[in-house]
């Protein structure tokens, strides 16, 4: 370096100060996460895109290293589906729920604990011994409750599909204060039927998650950028809305985002002071959301 040119020529200085301009924005979202805990519910694009999963992977051990304590719930219904028709077993889904026989429920274990919850470790722990798998079945971390579904109007039996009713988070918190990433699948062992687990939609039981940790921040991410006020016009993203203004378009809104919005409003009316939903297909969007001050996808909060 000369230090003969004018500064502001330089490229190379001209890009250093737009990176220390990036970081320098993230001191207020980093003073307001600190040591507290994020629940960031991982599924869409993101889970079945090696790249994705990779930058998702990073941004779970970044967010641990500056301080913040992420946990992560997974989903995992296109993999589900997949192993079913790999062997040969027929499912369809009725208001949003996978109707779960006994032998569905044996396949939603295998693929959910047994599979998406172990690779998301791995990819977790290429960079540290960061992550560790907690399935809702272990140490009493759910208790759920059988839900049916209702289709115009009629009440439906959906089989073993439930709704987490009880959360004990010890687990979870001794993992997150030992410095590890909690991976927690979302299946819950029926409350009233000893020895029998349900099938729980993975963003609500996210949602139950968040508010029994007392997190700062529920994350979901998703296949769409965000919530549209009037969906398909990509002109209607919504960055911000309530709780009050989200229960009064809960009855227009179609399937795809009914759990997802449901499940940011339980969050938010449970006491987690935000809710995001956010586009799972563009790489590193928790970071942006998390750390810019335009975040990205629909923010829920309190009314
Ligand atoms: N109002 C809306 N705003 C955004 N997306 C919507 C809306 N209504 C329906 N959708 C659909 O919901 C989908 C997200 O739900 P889903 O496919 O279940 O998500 P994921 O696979 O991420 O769990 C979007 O890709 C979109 O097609
Ligand atoms: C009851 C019910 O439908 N459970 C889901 C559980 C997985 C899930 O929720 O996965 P995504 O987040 O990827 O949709 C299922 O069987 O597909």
């Amino acid at each position: 370096m000369s230090g003969q040119e004018p500064l502001v020529s330089d490229p190379r200085l001209k890009d250093a100060e737009s990176k220390a301009s990036t970081l320098i924005e993230s001191l207020p979202w980093l003073q307001e996460f600190a040591g507290r805990i994020v629940v960031v519910k991982f599924g869409g694009n993101a889970m079945v895109d090696e790249a994705l999963q990779r930058a998702f992977a990073e941004d779970m051990v970044y967010l641990r290293r500056v301080g913040l304590k992420p946990v992560v719930v997974h989903g995992g219904g296109p993999q589900i589906t997949a192993m079913l028709e790999r062997l040969g077993i027929a499912s369809r889904f009725v208001g949003g729920y996978r109707v779960t026989t006994p032998e569905i429920m044996d396949v939603v274990r295998m693929v959910l604990t047994g599979q998406v919850s172990r690779e998301l470790v791995s990819l977790i722990n290429e960079h540290g011994p960061l992550a560790s798998a907690i399935s809702g079945e272990d140490a009493g971390l759910f208790r759920g409750a059988r839900r049916g579904a209702v289709v115009d109007g009629e009440p439906v039996d959906i089989g073993l599909v439930g709704d987490v009713v009880e959360v004990d988070p010890t687990a979870v918190l001794a993992e997150v204060d030992a410095g590890r990433i909690p991976v927690v699948s979302s299946i819950a062992p029926d409350i009233d039927v000893p020895g029998q687990s349900l099938n729980v939609n993975a963003d609500s039981a996210a949602a139950a998650l968040a508010v029994a940790l007392g997190a700062a921040k529920l994350v979901v991410l998703t296949d769409v950028e965000g919530l549209y006020r009037d969906w398909p016009n990509r002109d209607s993203l919504v960055s911000k809305i309530d709780t009050a203004e989200l229960i009064a378009m809960l009855p227009h809104l179609e399937s795809g985002m009914i759990p997802k919005m449901t499940a940011c409003l339980e969050a938010v009316s449970g006491g987690v002071p935000k809710a995001a939903i956010i586009d799972g297909r563009r790489p590193h969007s928790i970071l942006l959301e998390i750390f810019t001050d335009a975040g990205i996808g629909t923010e829920v909060v309190s009314a």
